[in-house]
């Protein structure tokens, strides 16, 4: 624990003594009293990382329901595909539907964890990736409440964390504003995201991770398009992961449930036809 965290502290710009505690103190709190209340935490500002959040059974039954979605239900990406569940969030606010109860039972148990405050997650996006497929470097941006929960299925993944061009260092963190669309510019992409590639954790099947505040604010979270993932130091949860520095883990089909509140909720098209 102690060389991983000097290790990571060199970083520039990350404030890791605060990401090393916080994984080990939901490590903690997890075994003490897996569901019972003494589970809240007040305002996280990072990173939390909840090994075997769900059983096995549960796993099986959300990837039941997620094949079993009628074939309509599913669009079609280059390199994944996804269902949108509670509407379709936009810049502008989102239509919201309900969600359907195997999906809302998995949002009420997030939100019991007390990191979406007074909000109930509204949104679920259900992502498929193949062996191989992943999802480019980006920020979730100012459509979602910053704080989002990810339940893996299926296959683990490693999900990557980059500075933004304009904060490797110590300079002042990126403003989403300037980018709405949240897709990384043209001048992002000629910087290797290689180079600015600080941090990852790995999502073990059945796992929740939250990515909350300055880690969803502030930096880049991608997946990379690898059939095989190579664990190193880098890894910030591998003090709570069977893998350990060195092991090559072969990634299957990966079925992500991201959980998110979507603030702005507009009326419903109906509402605005009345005369
Ligand atoms: O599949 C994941 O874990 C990440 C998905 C993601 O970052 C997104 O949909 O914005
Ligand atoms: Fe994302």
């Amino acid at each position: 624990m102690y060389k991983r965290w000097k290790a990571v502290e060199s970083t520039p710009g990350l404030r890791v003594p605060g990401h090393v505690l916080q994984f080990w103190q939901i490590q903690c709190l997890y075994i003490a009293s897996r569901w019972s209340s003494s589970f809240l935490f007040p305002a996280p500002s990072s990173v939390y990382y909840i090994p075997n959040f769900i059983s096995a059974d549960e796993e099986q039954f959300l990837l039941n329901k997620v094949y079993s979605a009628p074939k309509p239900k599913w669009t079609q990406l280059s390199h994944r595909k996804l269902q949108n569940w509670g509407g379709i969030p936009l810049q502008k606010g989102m239509v919201a539907e309900p969600l359907p109860t195997w999906l809302k039972t998995y949002a009420d148990k997030i939100h019991e964890l007390g990191v979406f405050e007074d909000r109930c997650p509204n949104h679920v996006l259900v992502n498929e990736y193949l062996a191989g497929q992943g999802i480019m470097p980006h920020e979730d941006g100012p459509v979602f409440y910053p704080t989002v929960s990810t339940i893996s299925l299926g296959s683990h993944t490693l999900l990557d964390f980059y500075y933004h061009l304009t904060n490797t260092g110590n300079s002042a963190p990126s403003d989403s504003k300037d980018n709405p669309s949240c897709e990384t510019s043209a001048s992002e992409a000629v910087s290797s995201f290689k180079d600015r590639h600080f941090l990852s954790v790995l999502l073990e099947p059945r796992s929740l991770v939250l990515v909350c505040d300055e880690m969803y604010k502030v930096h880049l979270h991608g997946i990379d398009e690898r059939t095989c993932d190579v664990i190193t130091e880098k890894v910030a949860n591998l003090d709570f992961i069977s893998a350990k520095v060195g092991d090559q883990l072969e990634r299957g089909t990966r079925v992500s449930l991201t959980i998110r509140n979507v603030p702005k909720v507009l009326k419903t098209s109906l509402f605005f036809n009345r005369k």
